[in-house]
């Protein structure tokens, strides 16, 4: 197989985007890079920003490709696959979905049956390289088409395997949606320090750059978040304040309840989706 293997995009929306340009700013070539998708604003956007190939024919664009990534909406996924599907089955190119909740089984059989295709639920900071990636492969996939998928998500960030499908729900509640968390607290924290008073500005520099730091060190430091956390509480001083402030408040419970709310819904779309005919 190709070291520059050609990669077509099936939509041409935020994680398409995020993809593509962690991509191109890490070694692949624009020219071996096609996106399709209705000519509704994202395609051209996309083509201006990182000059790769587009097409509004999905057709068309999936059979440039030794690589096929469903970059679409899970609600619209059963159209897109279905069109797509007598191209497929002629070229037979690895077949790679980023929707969540899909099962390999269920695309498979929108496919026509039978074609290698990996899972991957990636994440929107794969467009700064620092994406967060859990991918799985089923029974047709050959070692090969492992390695060049895994070499496209290593390219922007972390990308692990997993051998069980359904461990793909907990991914999707931890990293595929575990940045609009961060952002939230981002949004929180900014929020009450410029009500006391710090210019805007300034309270969301410093709030991204402690941000920023703290995962920085988590990723480097031989502790664990546990222990930082603790080498940041001075006995009787602020942060123990904030910290404990928070434990009262149910955090815990709180995130973890989040993030059964995001497992549940990819479950649920899971079942929902599958019966879409
Ligand atoms: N946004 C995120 O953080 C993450 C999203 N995902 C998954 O990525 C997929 C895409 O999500 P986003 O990029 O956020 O959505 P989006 O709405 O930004 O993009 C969807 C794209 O699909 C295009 N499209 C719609 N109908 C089409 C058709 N019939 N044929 C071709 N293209 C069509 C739209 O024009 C748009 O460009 C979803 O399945 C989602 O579950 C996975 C991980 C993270
Ligand atoms: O919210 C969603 O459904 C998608 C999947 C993970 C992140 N965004």
């Amino acid at each position: 197989m190709s070291t520059s293997p050609t990669i077509s995009f099936i939509g041409a929306g935020n994680m398409a985007s995020a993809i593509i340009g962690g991509m191109l700013d890490n070694g692949y070539k624009a020219g071996d890079i096609w996106v399709s998708a209705p000519d509704d604003g994202h395609l051209q956007a996309i083509r201006k920003r990182f000059g790769v190939s587009v097409t509004t024919d999905n057709r068309y664009c999936t059979q440039q490709a030794n690589m096929v990534v469903l970059a679409v909406k899970p609600q619209v996924m059963a159209d897109v696959c279905r069109d797509i599907a007598p191209v497929v089955q002629n070229t037979r190119p690895l077949m790679v979905s980023i929707a969540a909740g899909l099962t390999a089984d269920t695309l498979d059989e929108w496919l026509g049956g039978g074609l290698p295709l990996v899972r991957v639920m990636p994440n929107t900071p794969s467009l700064v390289g620092k994406g967060a990636a859990g991918l799985f492969a089923n029974k047709h996939v050959k070692d090969d088409q492992k390695a060049m998928v895994q070499s496209v998500f290593e390219s922007i960030g972390s990308a692990l395997w997993v051998d069980d499908e359904n461990l793909l729900h907990g991914v999707t509640a931890l990293s595929g949606s575990g940045p609009a968390y961060f952002f939230l607290m981002l949004e929180a924290l900014e929020a009450a320090a410029t009500d006391a008073g710090i210019e805007p500005a300034t309270a969301r520099e410093l709030a991204i750059q402690t941000m920023a730091g703290a995962a920085e060190m988590a990723a480097r430091s031989e502790h664990d978040p546990a222990q930082l956390k603790r080498n940041v509480m001075s006995p009787g001083g602020t942060t123990e304040q904030a910290v404990n402030t928070f434990e009262e408040g149910g955090l815990r419970e709180l995130v973890k309840k989040a993030y059964q709310a995001a497992f549940k819904r990819s479950e649920v779309m899971a079942s929902e989706l599958a019966g879409k005919q």
